[in-house]
């Protein structure tokens, strides 16, 4: 295959696929949405659908982007959440440490239910940062060997370090997190509703010791977590202001190694740069040896639009591709916010897809590649296994009949339903056999 030449925008919205929602007229959001800069793609271009991970799996962010990047782990292998997120966020990460992903959440003072899983979402950088120190000063373990580390990240996000001075700790553990799943150390969501869940307990998955170390650290974390965090100033503060108090964290996707993978670059031996905020994509990233581009915040989507373009300028050491993820659609999905997510979809196509379209003028037939990592359905608040409509557009590629970027047209669409590792090397080929 030549690759010569070849100038790849490779955009992942986080979450985009969807289901019929009432409040949009049994539409999804991407069919209910005015996208007048996607829909001109659609036109110039071909769909499809993609599994981004595998049937009948409803996967995370972490392991589907991984997928749809070309990464599958299919034969196993993967690390883990809790690892890439500590990648991410720059925490003091080993082999053997226990990494995890948590969740500031809220649960009843009385019996560990939890009323909120992101602890109403907004919290500020100056609240969690608080609750995080009395956490590392306040945190005693049984085991004197055994410490903590707690970086929070973005909202409801932190990350959580378990070290053993004398032991390797096992990631063979159960989430405290109710809403997720571990199956061959992928984060897969439940089918849990939000109504009636509750703080649960870690358990080893093995009978090693390291195992149920691990375990009796994380539920020790969890017990010791609420009682600090009760009358905690901010939470009382919270609770005056009418906000949900952050008095838990709920724990998920355990990993105690660092990856070991081909750099992406190698892999499809052209180079790939990328622009990404959230922790986790970060940590995907930098694990993938990918070259970061600053764009300021998770909406500055004009910047990333004009970044992602300059990025594939010659002119300016310019790469092949590059791969742009959104964030914005997928908490509406966790919301069940139909409208809001049909709105966020809108200002996507305005103000990161209208002036890609201008900026991309000084670059040589670029290919436009739209996806997304997984769906999260406003109906269901939470990812689905929904496959999620992909579009390969650009000058020369041999269009089918879409004329919009929805999952109705990517069902129609020519290029069949791949799967998420399958999908750079197909836009590869169609870029490069123009
Ligand atoms: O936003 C995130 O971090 C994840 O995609 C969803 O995680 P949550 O269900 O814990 O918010």
């Amino acid at each position: 295959m030549r690759k010569d030449g070849v100038k790849i925008v490779y955009v992942l919205l986080d979450g985009v696929g969807d289901l019929p929602h009432p409040a949009l007229n049994d539409l999804t959001p991407l069919e209910a949405a005015y996208t007048p800069n996607l829909d001109a793609l659609a036109r110039n271009g071909a769909m499809g659908r993609v599994i981004t991970v595998g049937k009948g799996i409803a996967p995370q962010s972490d392991i589907a982007v991984f997928n749809m990047l070309g990464y599958s782990f299919r034969q196993g292998g993967y690390v883990g959440r809790g690892v890439i997120e500590s990648i991410g966020c720059n925490i003091d990460f080993r082999d053997g440490d226990l990494a995890l992903r948590g969740n500031f959440a809220t649960v009843n003072d009385n019996n560990n239910k939890i009323t909120d899983r992101r602890a109403g979402r907004v919290i500020s950088k100056e609240e969690a940062a608080a609750v995080c120190k009395s956490l590392a000063d306040g945190i005693k373990f049984s085991d004197k060997d055994a410490s903590i580390a707690l970086v929070p990240t973005v909202a409801h996000r932190v990350v959580i370090r378990i070290r053993h001075s004398k032991m390797k700790l096992s990631d063979k553990i159960t989430n405290t997190d109710p809403a997720y799943d571990k199956v061959e150390g992928m984060g897969v969501a439940k089918a849990t509703s939000d109504d009636d869940i509750y703080v649960l307990e870690a358990k080893p998955q093995d009978d090693s010791k390291e195992a149920k170390m691990a375990a009796m650290l994380v539920n020790e974390f969890t017990e010791q977590t609420i009682k600090i965090l009760r009358d905690h100033p901010v939470n009382v503060a919270r609770k005056a202001a009418g906000r949900n108090p952050m008095n838990c964290i709920l724990a998920r996707d355990s990993g105690n190694r660092f990856p070991e993978v081909q750099p992406i670059n190698k892999k499809y031996g052209i180079s790939i740069g990328c622009i990404v905020e959230m922790p986790v994509e970060v940590g995907i990233s930098k694990v993938l040896g990918m070259k970061m581009y600053e764009a300021g915040s998770l909406d500055d989507y004009e910047l990333k639009a004009r970044v992602a373009a300059k990025s594939l300028k010659n002119n300016s050491g310019g790469g092949d591709a590059v791969y742009v993820h959104l964030k914005g659609p997928d908490e509406f999905g966790h919301d069940g916010d139909a409208k809001g997510k049909k709105r966020n979809l809108e200002e996507i196509d305005r103000r990161f897809f209208g002036v890609l379209a201008k900026e991309l003028a000084g670059v040589k037939n670029p290919v436009i590649v739209v996806s997304g990592d997984h769906s999260t359905p406003c109906i269901k608040k939470a990812h689905s296994d929904d496959p999620v409509p992909l579009l390969v557009s650009g000058n020369g590629i041999k269009q089918d009949a879409s004329a919009r970027f929805t999952e109705g047209y990517g069902r129609k669409g020519s290029l069949g339903l791949l799967m998420g590792a399958d999908v750079i090397s197909t836009a590869l080929k169609l870029a490069s056999d123009r």
